[in-house]
């Protein structure tokens, strides 16, 4: 006689011990948990659970029924005061260095103003897919999944957005279906006004890295973005100082054109830690203009990027989770 334990016994080890049954007259009842899963593996899944359960003596009918279980997915604001600063390659960089590191790493550009990542990430053009609302984030050739402010709009569309609507847009971006992966670095839109403020408000990530320039101007904006997370109550994990130190690519030499220790004055001053430094440096711009990111080669200017990344990497570990 065919009862549910018999039927649960048989799928087994078809469905990895994710599906539940209950067989009642005649039909199986099954809950399929596909947490994790891609959207293509949970309908292959489906399937092969179908023919296993309806080839089971006695199952005259057979419902599935998917479900998941959100995974608790955290996410790393990166920031900075002003615009032109680099904050978008170093979210792309640190992205690709904390998943070569054995993360699930995803990377969400709420940049309205600017949005970058899918040309640093060599996705251009790519849009992302939607499953029952549910946005598919587009895979990058670094293990990276990736989702875009300028994948949903026209450039000079969102341009406008209030921080409300750019938030209610972050949302479609972050609940997306990321599967495993369990830290999104968040590019923020430059600056520290209206729109930003309600992204971090109703996205409350985990932590925040200011992105700063070594000019003392840029220091200042700094200072005011690392207020804003401030006011919110998001922990600031700390500075990245970008094109510190100009890199000279005929001799080799690493010059300092806007003086040196800005920086790592103002972490100490504000009492947040300098997470690295990073060169100005032509071949930064042209490997990330053409869609590669320098964190996923060799050499020292991955070895930098891979640096920051081990100490974002320490403080997520720190935090236990
Ligand atoms: N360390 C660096 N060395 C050389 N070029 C760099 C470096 N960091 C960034 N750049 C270049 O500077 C320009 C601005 O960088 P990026 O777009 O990352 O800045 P951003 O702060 O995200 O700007 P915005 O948010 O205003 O669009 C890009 O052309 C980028 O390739």
């Amino acid at each position: 006689m065919t009862d549910s334990e018999t039927i649960q016994a048989v799928l087994a080890p078809v469905a990895a011990g994710r599906a539940a049954v209950r067989l009642k007259d005649g039909r199986a009842d099954i809950i399929l948990d596909v947490t994790g899963l891609a959207p293509d593996t949970r309908d292959a899944l489906e399937r092969e659970v179908r023919g296993a359960a309806e080839a089971v003596a006695g199952v005259e009918q057979v419902r599935i029924a998917q479900t998941t279980s959100r995974p608790r997915r955290r996410l790393i604001a990166v920031a900075s005061g002003k615009g032109g600063v680099g904050k978008s390659t170093i979210a792309a960089n640190l992205a690709v260095a904390l998943a070569a590191s054995g993360r699930k790493v995803g990377l969400v550009d709420a940049d309205i103003y600017g949005p970058s990542q899918p040309k640093l990430m060599a996705a251009e053009g790519v849009k992302p897919e939607a499953r029952e609302k549910t946005l598919i984030p587009v895979e990058t050739r670094y293990g990276v999944p990736m989702l875009s402010m300028g994948q949903l709009v026209a450039p000079d569309q969102a341009l406008a957005w209030r921080g409300p609507m750019a938030t209610s847009a972050l949302g479609q971006l972050v609940d997306a279906d990321w599967g495993d992966t369990d830290t999104l670095i968040l590019d923020l839109p430059p600056g520290t006004g209206d729109v930003q403020l309600t992204m971090v408000q109703k996205h409350k990530p985990v932590g925040a890295i200011i992105v700063s320039t070594p000019q003392d101007l840029a220091l200042i904006d700094a200072r005011r973005a690392i207020a804003l997370f401030e006011k919110t109550g998001v922990p600031i994990i700390g500075i990245v100082e970008n094109m510190a130190g100009y890199h000279c690519p005929e001799c080799g030499a690493v010059s300092d054109p806007f003086g040196r220790g800005g920086a790592e004055a103002a972490a100490n001053d504000l009492g947040v830690p300098l997470l690295g430094r990073v060169p100005l440096d032509i071949a930064i711009r042209e490997q990330s203009d053409a869609g590669t990111p320098p964190a996923a080669g060799n050499g020292d200017k991955a070895a930098t990027f891979h640096r920051i990344a081990g100490a974002l990497g320490d403080w997520l570990d720190a935090r236990g989770d």
